[in-house]
C-alpha cells in the first residue's frame, strides 16, 4: 500500500531496459546509467508542486504560443554550436520573451552541467527544465534540489517505467515533460497521465529532423482527448517554420538557432514574430 506521504518507488533502469534503446540515444543511456550507478536512489521527502513550469506554458491566454528557450552550447548532430555563458544566455532569452528555460545538463555530447543549471537558475526568474537522458531517480531529486521546476522524461528511453518517474518527478513537486516521437510513444505518455507533453521532430535514434511530426502527434493528441499542455521540440530555425505550430501547439522549444545566433535576445523576439 503507498499513503499519500509515503514515496513512489522508482528503480534505475537495468541493462535490459538500456539495451532497448537504439543508435545514437542508446549510448548516451548507457553513459548516464553508468554516471549513476553508485547513487541513491531514494526520492526523499515529498515537496509541494509548485507547476510553475506548466502554468509559465499556459499564461498570457491559450491561443499564445510560449516559447522555452534552450541553453545548448553543443549536440551530437552540430558538434560546437556556441560557448554560451549559461546565465548572460537565458538573460538575453528572458529579455527575448521566452516564458522558461531549458538547461542541458548532460556532459559529454551536450557540454552541460550542473553549474549551468544553478547558474541559470540564479540568474532568471523564468522556470528552468533540466534537460537530461533521466534514467536513475537521483537524476530527478537532483533537479528538485538544484532548483529547476521540470524535469525531461524520454518515454524512447523510459518505456513502461515512464508512469513511474513521472509519479517520481511530481512527488518531488517536479513539473514533466513528457517527451515523445511516434504514436507508440504518445500513447505511452497518455496512458501514463502526463500533464505536459513534447513531441521531438528530431528521431534520436538518427538524429533526423522531420517537422511534421509534431503537428502530427499533436494532432492525434487532442483527437484522444488530451488537454494538457503540447510542446513542439526541434528543429525550428524560422518565424515561418514556428507558424505551422500557432493554434496547434502550447509552446515551442528552441535550441540550436537561438544559441548559434549571437544575439539570443533578438533571435528569440524575430523567431516568435507572427
Ligand atoms: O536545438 P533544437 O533543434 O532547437 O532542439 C532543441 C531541443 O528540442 C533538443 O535539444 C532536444 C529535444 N529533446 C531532447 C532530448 C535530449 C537532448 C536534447 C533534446
Amino acid at each position: 500500500m503507498t499513503g499519500p506521504l509515503s514515496s513512489p518507488t522508482v528503480r534505475p533502469l537495468d541493462p535490459q531496459q538500456l539495451a532497448r534503446v537504439p543508435g545514437v540515444l542508446g549510448r548516451i543511456v548507457h553513459e548516464r546509467a553508468a554516471d549513476y550507478a553508485a547513487a541513491r536512489p531514494e526520492l526523499g521527502p515529498p515537496r509541494p508542486a509548485s507547476r510553475r513550469f506548466e502554468n509559465a506554458l499556459r499564461a498570457p491566454d491559450a491561443s499564445a504560443l510560449a516559447l522555452i528557450a534552450e541553453v545548448k552550447r553543443a549536440s551530437p548532430s552540430q558538434g560546437a554550436i556556441a560557448p554560451l555563458d549559461p546565465a548572460a544566455a537565458a538573460r538575453a532569452y528572458a529579455q527575448g520573451g521566452a516564458a522558461a528555460i531549458s538547461v542541458l545538463t548532460e556532459p559529454r555530447h551536450f557540454d552541460g552541467d550542473r553549474e549551468a543549471l544553478l547558474a541559470v537558475v540564479d540568474a532568471v526568474g523564468l522556470p528552468v527544465l533540466r534537460k537530461d537522458f533521466v534514467v536513475h531517480p537521483a537524476m530527478l531529486r537532483e533537479a528538485a534540489e538544484w532548483g529547476a521546476a521540470a524535469a525531461l522524461l524520454m518515454v524512447s528511453v523510459l518505456g513502461e517505467a515512464t508512469a513511474g518517474y513521472l509519479a517520481a518527478a511530481h512527488h518531488l513537486g517536479l513539473d514533466a515533460l513528457v517527451e515523445v516521437h511516434d504514436e507508440h510513444e504518445l500513447d505511452v505518455a497518455l496512458a501514463a497521465g502526463a500533464r505536459i507533453i513534447g513531441v521531438n521532430n528530431r528521431d534520436l535514434t538518427t538524429l533526423h529532423i522531420d517537422l511534421a511530426v509534431s503537428p502530427r502527434l499533436i494532432r492525434r493528441a487532442r483527437e484522444r482527448g488530451f488537454a494538457g499542455v503540447l510542446v513542439a521540440e526541434s528543429g525550428y530555425r524560422s518565424a515561418g517554420e514556428i507558424q505551422a505550430v500557432r493554434g496547434l501547439a502550447g509552446a515551442v522549444l528552441v535550441g540550436s538557432s537561438l544559441a548559434g545566433s549571437g544575439d539570443l535576445a533578438r533571435a528569440a523576439r524575430e523567431l516568435m514574430a507572427s
